[in-house]
């Protein structure tokens, strides 16, 4: 794993937009692995500037997000679609028809995570996987203890992910107890992975990540088995320990 130390969120959010619109302008039709949560926030807000003052194009781009909520429609305000329409995709030319985050109304989740395997599949992969860490380790909505070998499944949220999360909603009552996430091994075959991190919050994640061993009790440790994975970490990120 390579580690690039930055100054702060906004140094990480910069750094991280420019290495993508590198990846997206030599290869125009590359297909990007995304995420939600707070980390990326500021990285779509210079991708969608980006476009707007450089135009950097996404027509051919093609998008996987991570995860979605089980039980929330794409309309709902806290769905992961919602999160993605509104961060980015309304803000660059991308076809809608191109972006996909997994349905969490579908009435058949098991059935839904099938399909958004084989959609992965279908499309050759991912390219380039962004990603941010639990707490806890997780990636995507992998929980600790989720198998290595694990494709997009259905995973029951750890209480530690819903009350982090619950921050978005009115109650923690109304954090859904499931969600659709791709696997850790849906996660691993993409060809290149760029895992963000920033703040004091996540210091103990990332101790843990670069010093403790590889195991399923902490799913972001099977980064090290990959072969061009890229840490993005800020100063405080990185209090924890010597780089
Ligand atoms: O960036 P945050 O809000 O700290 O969240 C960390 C991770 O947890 C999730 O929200 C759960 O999937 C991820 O999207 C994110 O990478």
């Amino acid at each position: 794993m390579k580690i690039k130390k930055v100054k702060n969120y906004e140094e990480m959010s910069r750094i991280a937009a420019e290495l993508i619109i590198d990846k997206v302008r030599s290869n125009p039709s590359i297909n990007l692995g995304l995420a939600t949560g707070s980390t990326p926030v500021g990285m779509y807000e210079k991708l969608v500037q980006d476009h707007q003052e450089k135009g950097t194009s996404y027509k051919s781009v093609k998008t996987f997000n991570l995860d979605e909520y089980i039980g929330l429609s794409s309309e709902n305000p806290n769905s992961y679609r919602s999160f993605m329409n509104k961060q980015l995709f309304n803000h660059i030319d991308i076809p809608i028809e191109n972006t996909h985050v997994p349905h969490g109304d579908a009435k058949d989740p098991s059935q839904e995570c099938a399909e958004y395997e084989a959609l992965l599949k279908k499309n050759g992969g991912v390219d380039l996987q962004i990603l941010g860490i639990g707490g806890n380790g997780h990636i995507g909505f992998n929980e600790p203890g989720t198998s290595f070998q694990s494709e997009t499944h259905i995973i029951e949220l750890a209480e530690s992910t819903r009350r982090a999360n619950a921050r978005f909603f009115n109650s923690l009552e109304e954090v859904p107890t499931q969600a659709i996430t791709m696997g850790i091994a849906s996660i691993m075959q993409s060809k290149e992975i760029l895992l963000l991190v920033s703040g004091q919050k996540k210091s103990q994640a990332v101790k843990q990540l670069l010093q403790g061993d590889v195991g399923e009790h902490f799913p972001a440790s099977v980064l090290k088995t990959h072969p061009n994975v890229t840490i993005i970490a800020d100063e405080a990120a990185l209090s924890e320990v010597t780089v």
